[in-house]
């Protein structure tokens, strides 16, 4: 039984079918959350959906005690709900500035806590939050790199109170740039800008959710089951240079990537993502990835 909170962009929720997991999506717009569910449930995995908006601690463990009532556990928790806007720190109000600290930090706490109190605290379970790079400054997003940076901390300190008495692990993951529903956020122009040479990053080229998906079910699995309070970035390498370097990151191959992305998991064509809701040059650039996630990558693959 494993919570997702959000619908399953990122698009992890097709691979839990393949574990034997019950997935339950929660997140505050029905319509998304049900017609992923079918799509699930037409691959032959068993999913739920709640309505939940995370910012609401009461409704968090409503949400928990209401899944621990109807499926009798709470194996996982996936807190994947987030964002922000782009502003500048010396334009941003305190109320914009809360309004993202309150969605991402706040609202991952009152998820974990609820799991914690309603179901883990006694029986143990698995925790994985999604978090973004924030290893450095993060100009133009002060509040998510702070609210991001926050539940990095906050996972080690869980990790450490609640591993040893109440058999909790609990982890992160920080996307790179992802091709997801999230882009639709952002102006094509400055998609479009890093499409043509803005990635700046080893594998040279944007991450998939299935890159994301892998990642978290993971940490989620026993596989991982010695692991416990890290964060574990999947982002092509991105977190290890500056952000915007230009001068020995020009090693870069500006000409698109040598890594060949990967689009499914396990190797079964059902649990592969086969489009994507965003911007056109994203939607464009994933058909690219589809071919080379098939066919292989070779030097005079250009992304
Ligand atoms: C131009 C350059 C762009 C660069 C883009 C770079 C892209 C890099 C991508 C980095 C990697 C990360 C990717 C992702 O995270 S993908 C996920 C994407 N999804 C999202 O980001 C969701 C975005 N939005 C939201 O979730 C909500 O809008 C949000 C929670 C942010 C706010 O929701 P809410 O309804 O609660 O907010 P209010 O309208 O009530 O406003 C509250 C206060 O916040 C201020 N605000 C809100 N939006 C903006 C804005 N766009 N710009 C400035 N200020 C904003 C608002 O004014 C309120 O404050 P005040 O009361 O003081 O006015
Ligand atoms: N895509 C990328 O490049 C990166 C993404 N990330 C992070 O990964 C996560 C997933 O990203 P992505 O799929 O791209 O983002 P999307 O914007 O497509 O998805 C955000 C999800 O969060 C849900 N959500 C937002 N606010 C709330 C709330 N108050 N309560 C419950 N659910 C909420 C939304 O559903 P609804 O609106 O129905 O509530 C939606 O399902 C986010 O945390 C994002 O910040 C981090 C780094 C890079």
């Amino acid at each position: 039984m494993v919570l997702i909170g959000s619908h399953p962009i990122l698009g992890f929720a097709v691979y839990f079918y393949s574990l034997g997991a019950t997935v339950i999506l929660a997140a505050r717009k029905m319509d998304q959350l049900k017609s992923t569910a079918k799509e699930i449930e037409l691959l032959g995995g068993k999913c739920d959906v709640m309505q939940l908006n995370i910012r609401d601690a009461n409704q968090a463990l409503e949400a928990v005690n209401q899944i621990v009532a109807k499926h009798g556990k709470l194996n996982g928790l996936v807190n994947n709900a987030g964002g922000q806007f782009h502003s500048p720190a010396s334009k941003m109000t305190p109320n914009g500035f809360a309004t993202v600290v309150d969605l991402n930090l706040m609202g991952t706490f009152y998820l974990c806590k609820a799991a914690f109190d309603g179901y883990m605290g006694e029986h143990g379970g698995t925790i994985v939050n999604i978090v973004a790079d924030c290893r450095n400054g993060f100009p133009g997003m002060v509040h998510t790199g702070a609210a991001r940076a926050g539940i990095i901390n906050m996972t080690k300190t869980l990790a450490i109170e609640w591993g040893p008495y109440n058999g909790i692990r609990i982890n992160c993951v920080a996307p790179g740039m992802t091709i997801s529903s999230g882009m639709k956020n952002y102006p094509e122009k400055v998609l479009d800008g890093f499409i043509a040479n803005g990635w700046m990053n080893p594998s040279g080229r944007f991450g998939t959710e299935s890159e994301m998906a892998a990642s978290v079910v993971f940490l989620l699995s026993p596989a991982a089951s010695y692991i416990t309070g890290v964060n574990l970035p999947v982002d092509g390498g991105y977190s290890l240079s500056r952000s915007d370097a230009k001068g020995p990151e020009a090693m870069y191959n500006p000409k698109g990537s040598l890594m060949r992305p990967y689009i499914g998991w396990p190797s079964d064509e059902k649990a592969a993502i086969q489009e994507v809701d965003a911007p056109t040059g994203i939607v464009k650039l994933f058909e690219k990835y589809k071919a080379l996630a098939v066919n292989g990558i070779n030097r005079d693959s250009k992304l």
